[in-house]
């Protein structure tokens, strides 16, 4: 480059550049990585719309369940203290979707009429400790409180200059003199520089949880607080936080705390102290599955922003609608299913998207389940499922418990692992059988009493190859001849 350009003027260089650029795209047109497949008719118009991440703003059949929401939360609109909603229903029945669209429509109307009003959204699956829980919100109410005292400082420092010009500017305040509105910006300052964060480790317990109670009373507003994945929280640490949110409204002087819990699982409350239990269920509000003229719906509004016009063969809502049904009534998974279906049919570049291309994206989404519920697999488990394939591959039927422990114990010395119990052994079955991975049933063998007859219920190939990826289990491949050899000896 230097050669040909040795004035080193940008200019010619880039010309030259270019000049070669055209030569590449007249020789090699149509040809190139990406040119075929931009040749076919765009499918989406936009896909981010059918992307789990997109806030729609409607949500068909939900009206029930947000008016039901609303009419408990407005009375935080009045200044009193809306009581606590639980929010129940399976996985993809728009409870997140819903809760998050009442809190806006709440914040916005707030604001309108100048009400204190916040909605503070925590998923618990990430924020999943009562330290991470009260220090974030801790952390956010500090913000807060801080933008809130600038605001303030703003409007004495304005009042201040104009009282200086003259002391009427005081009539009609709180002040009677000009050092009073000095003493309150003083006041202001100080109290900014003391508000201190809250680090996200370190700290007892009962510091954080006082920071958090002195950020949220510091000025009068109605805080709710949306706990999604509450039952993940419970879980991994317990009802403290729980308890001690539902019963600070008897000591906040200001402001008044409000929750909203959000479960997948009903039972979770079983768990909870009495009292919690009470508090929290004020109010419940159930999200039924959608049945599959409801996902049609939802399907069909979605694919207008998502699709290009004639996109969609006729055949592919409803279908999708049917498999999501299926599916306990998923949202979610219909969704993810059109997006797939879309992309599958992007890539064949065929100028709509058809019933195929819909089964294919759901024989693709179950196989991806697959993969990541096997990767995600502890290596016990991972190890029964191995001896199990290792038997299906040997063209062993009906395989029983016993079997497959004789395989898992020859597979545990290989690779030195513990052994477990064939009693726990048995248990890992069922864990796998719960997940779908294997089919375990139990028969009757008369007076021999009973057994299990399992089978694998996901591809082998692909189980075996993300098996094969876990780095303790990839050496195990040199132990097939012997289970060769156990057969050929039976
Ligand atoms: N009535 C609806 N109209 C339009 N989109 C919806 C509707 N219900 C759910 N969705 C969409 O389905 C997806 C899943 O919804 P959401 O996250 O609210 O479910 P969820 O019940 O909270 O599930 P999870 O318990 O798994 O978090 C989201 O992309 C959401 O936008």
């Amino acid at each position: 480059m230097a050669d040909d350009n040795p004035t080193g003027d940008r200019r010619t260089a880039d010309r030259s550049f270019e000049v070669e650029i055209d030569d590449v795209l007249e020789e090699d047109e149509g040809d190139g990585l990406f040119d075929d497949l931009l040749s076919g008719e765009p499918i989406f118009e936009n896909k981010e719309v059918l992307r789990p991440s997109y806030t729609p703003h409607e949500l068909p059949h939900r009206n029930e369940q947000i008016n039901n929401m609303a009419t408990i939360l407005v009375a935080a609109l009045r200044g009193e203290t809306p009581s606590n909603i639980l929010i129940y229903g399976k996985t993809g029945t728009g409870k997140t979707a819903s809760a998050k669209y009442v809190s806006q429509e709440l914040e916005n109307t707030s604001r309108k009429y100048d009400v204190p009003c916040e909605v503070e959204y925590i998923n618990c699956e990430v924020t999943d400790t009562q330290y991470r829980v009260l220090a974030q919100l801790a952390n956010t109410f500090i913000d807060q409180n801080r933008e809130f005292i600038r605001e303030r400082v703003e409007e004495l420092e304005g009042l201040r200059e104009r009282a200086l010009d003259d002391t009427d500017a005081l009539d009609d305040t709180d002040f009677s003199s000009v050092r009073e509105v000095e003493n309150a910006i003083e006041q202001r300052e100080e109290d900014r520089a003391e508000m201190e964060e809250v680090p996200m480790t370190g700290w007892p317990t009962d510091r954080v949880y006082s920071v958090f109670f002195e950020a949220v009373d510091y000025v009068e507003r109605v805080a709710v607080i949306m706990l999604d994945e509450i039952d993940k929280l419970v879980e991994k640490s317990g009802d403290d936080t729980l308890y001690n949110l539902s019963r600070m409204n008897s000591e906040l002087t200001n402001s008044r705390v409000s929750i909203i819990g959000i479960s997948n699982d009903l039972k979770f409350t079983d768990f909870l102290d009495p009292r919690v239990k009470s508090s929290l269920g004020e109010e419940e509000i159930v999200f039924p599955p959608y049945d599959a003229n409801q996902l049609r719906d939802i399907l069909q509004h979605r694919s207008e922003t998502a699709f290009k016009a004639d996109a969609l063969s006729d055949d592919v809502i409803p279908l999708c609608a049917a498999f999501a049904a299926q599916e306990h009534g998923d949202a979610r998974r219909a969704l993810d299913l059109l997006r797939t279906a879309g992309e599958l049919a992007e890539r064949d570049q065929a100028d709509e998207v058809n019933e195929e291309h819909v089964r294919r994206a759901q024989d693709k989404i179950e196989l991806d389940r697959v993969v990541e519920v096997v990767r995600t697999l502890p290596t016990q488990s991972k190890l029964v499922l191995y001896a199990i394939m290792m038997l299906e591959d040997n063209g062993v039927h009906n395989i029983n418990t016993g079997e497959v422990y004789n395989i898992y114990k020859r597979l545990c010395d290989e690779i030195d692992a513990d052994v477990l119990t064939q009693r726990r052994v048995t248990d890992l079955i069922s864990e796998l059988d719960m997940l779908g991975i294997v089919n375990a049933v139990v028969v009757s063998k008369g007076r021999y009493g009973r057994t299990k007859e399992i089978s694998l219920s996901v591809p082998i190939d692909e189980t075996e190859a993300v098996l094969q990826a876990d780095s303790r289990l990839g050496d195990i491949e040199n132990v097939a001849p012997f289970v060769q050899a156990r057969f050929d000896s039976e």
